[in-house]
């Protein structure tokens, strides 16, 4: 029996993910003795690419053996956001990497993308049951970004919330958002830069994500967590290569940027908020706003 008043469950796609997308909000709260933190991660990444050339022939093309190397990644991760409550959604290795949309690889039986939303949901409810998180994490039903995996991790967290109701109730249902605003500042920052992620991109709106400040709900500025985040984001390496974006913005603007995470509240009941950004709407500073 998980016996911390405050509980939030996390669902993501790969690993990676977590640190990406939600790692400084996931070590603020380990970090309070009175919240526990739970990780629940989809498949192993067995399609990644590999930044590590010595790592190269692990691919799926060749060992197969990439989805056990990133189960040490992600312990690294783990480790270094202070979250020691992870979990393979079915068991380590049940649901496979899709690989990105429209390739062969989503068609492959073990797809996560093939899995049966009732059945994978049914793993993840028994998570929930056993939890009982106030709150629970993932992407929106675009999967943040389009990949299948997250689009499916969103319908398996949708549909596992729907089948534990009976025993337990999650007040708030959270989706990983960023800021357009913080979005146009970065594609600016690295206009003039060789490495410019958003190099393919003509326009900030065409990017597959953004939010606009009205559409925000929540922003977590995890003050101090920057190092945990980098240091889980240097865990990833296989998938995060040491040039990163995410390292130069953090080497040339400083870790806070990192420290800075939105959501968006799919379901529950907005808790009281602050005006942050001068001009812009009060958003929550606590996932947990309105709870205990
Ligand atoms: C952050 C995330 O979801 N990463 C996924 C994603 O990785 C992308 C993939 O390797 C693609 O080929 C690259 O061009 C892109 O830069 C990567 O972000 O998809 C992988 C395969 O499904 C997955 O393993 C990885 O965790
Ligand atoms: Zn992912």
């Amino acid at each position: 029996m998980i016996d911390a008043a405050r509980r939030i469950l996390f669902v993501h796609a790969h690993p990676d993910d977590e640190s990406i997308g939600t790692g400084a909000t996931m070590a603020l709260y380990a970090a309070d003795p009175g919240t526990h933190v739970t990780l629940v991660t989809c498949t192993l990444g067995e399609e990644g690419e590999i930044h590590v050339p010595a790592l190269a022939q692990l691919e799926a093309a060749q060992a197969d053996q990439l989805g056990g190397w990133r189960i040490a990644e992600l312990n690294a991760a783990c480790a270094a956001l202070g979250v020691e409550d992870h979990r393979w959604l079915g068991g380590a290795g049940r649901y496979r990497d899709s690989g990105m949309m429209g390739l062969p690889t989503n068609d492959n039986p073990r797809a996560f993308w093939s899995a049966d939303l009732d059945e994978a949901a049914a793993h993840l409810a028994e998570v929930v049951r056993e939890v009982r998180p106030q709150v629970v994490v993932t992407y929106d039903a675009n999967g943040f970004y389009g990949h299948p995996d997250h689009i499916q991790a969103h319908r398996v967290t949708v549909r596992a919330i729907e089948l534990a109701s009976a025993d337990h109730t999650v007040d708030k249902l959270y989706y990983t958002t960023v800021a357009r605003r913080d979005l146009a500042e970065m594609f600016d920052h690295f206009k003039q830069s060789a490495e410019n992620p958003f190099a393919e991109v003509e326009r900030v709106e065409d990017l597959p994500f953004g939010a606009k400040d009205e559409e925000i709900d929540a922003r977590i500025n995890a003050t101090g967590t920057g190092e945990r985040k980098l240091e889980a984001l240097r865990a990833h390496a296989s998938q995060i290569p040491g040039g990163d974006w995410m390292f130069t913005l953090a080497a040339e603007l400083g870790e806070a940027g990192l420290e800075v995470e939105y959501y968006t509240l799919a379901t529950g009941k907005r808790g009281p908020g602050t005006r942050t950004v001068e001009g812009g709407p009060e958003w929550e500073t606590d996932l947990f706003a309105g709870l205990v």
